[in-house]
């Protein structure tokens, strides 16, 4: 693998379009880039399993980016699922708690069971999201201490549950790599190139900056559908990827 398709493998594009019409036309400019495909609850709840199998049929790697968060069984049932899907990676909400995210994972493992030919996914669990501020956090969700102590604690809390990584902002990386282990994953929302509007993220860092920070995969959205060339922002992120090596 050259280093394109090793930087290219770290870049999850979120398809967060209406349709599964309008996320095609993103995929075509893409052509040829090697990234992930993140799906959310905008495109699954349109276009639902089939847009899934479609990706996984034209060869990409899936992160489904649904944030499952209820009771145990529940969330095990949906875990069940999507492992049958075929998903590459997928999420819960670490905030559901220990017995919930031990549920997810048992309910991998019992999709794995029933159908061996079927490839283990990453599962990670959702610490507090990129819009998260240090104001937001204790003043509206009640919790205290730092952005950074919650998202260690949280995800402290997912390696033990025994999940294999977590969703954080760039800048917690290297606090949760130290706790948890350079082996736990993490993928990093909240990645804006020099220049590109903020919008609703609160916790943010360059492609380049988050990569040297140790990321495991970055996710970018609007940089890249919102772009007049998506294609030209993508190839510009990766090029900037691979300045970290
Ligand atoms: O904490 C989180 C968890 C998930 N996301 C998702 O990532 C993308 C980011 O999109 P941008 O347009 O680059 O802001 C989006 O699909 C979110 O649902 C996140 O941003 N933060």
């Amino acid at each position: 693998m050259n280093r394109f398709e090793q930087a290219a493998g770290r870049l999850m594009v979120a398809l967060d379009y209406p349709t599964a019409e309008r996320a095609r036309e993103l995929i075509k400019t893409l052509e040829g880039i090697p990234c992930y495909m993140k799906v959310g609850m905008q495109l699954y709840y349109s276009a639902g399993p089939d847009f899934v199998r479609e990706l996984k049929e034209r060869g990409y790697s899936v992160f489904l980016d649904l944030k499952m968060h209820d009771i145990p069984n529940t969330v095990k049932n949906g875990a069940y699922s999507l492992t049958s899907l075929g998903v590459d990676m997928f999420n819960v909400h670490a905030a559901g708690g220990l017995k919930m995210m031990k549920a997810a994972k048992e309910g991998v493992m019992e999709a794995l069971s029933a159908s061996p030919s079927l490839k283990q996914p990453i599962l990670i669990g959702v610490t507090q999201l990129t819009s998260t501020d240090q104001k937001m956090l204790n003043q509206e969700l009640g919790i205290p201490g730092t952005v950074e102590e919650s998202v260690v604690c949280y995800a402290s809390l997912t390696k033990e549950a025994g999940l294999d990584g977590v969703v954080a902002s760039p800048l917690e990386v290297r606090a949760i790599k130290e706790t948890c282990g350079q082996d736990f994953k993490t993928v990093t929302p909240g990645i804006r190139p020099a220049g590109s509007a903020v919008g609703d993220q609160s916790r943010t860092l360059t492609p380049l900056e988050a990569m040297k920070q140790g990321t495991d995969y970055i996710v970018v959205g609007r940089p890249i559908i919102t772009a007049p060339s998506p294609r030209d922002a993508a190839l510009q992120i990766i090029e900037e990827m691979k300045q970290a090596w």
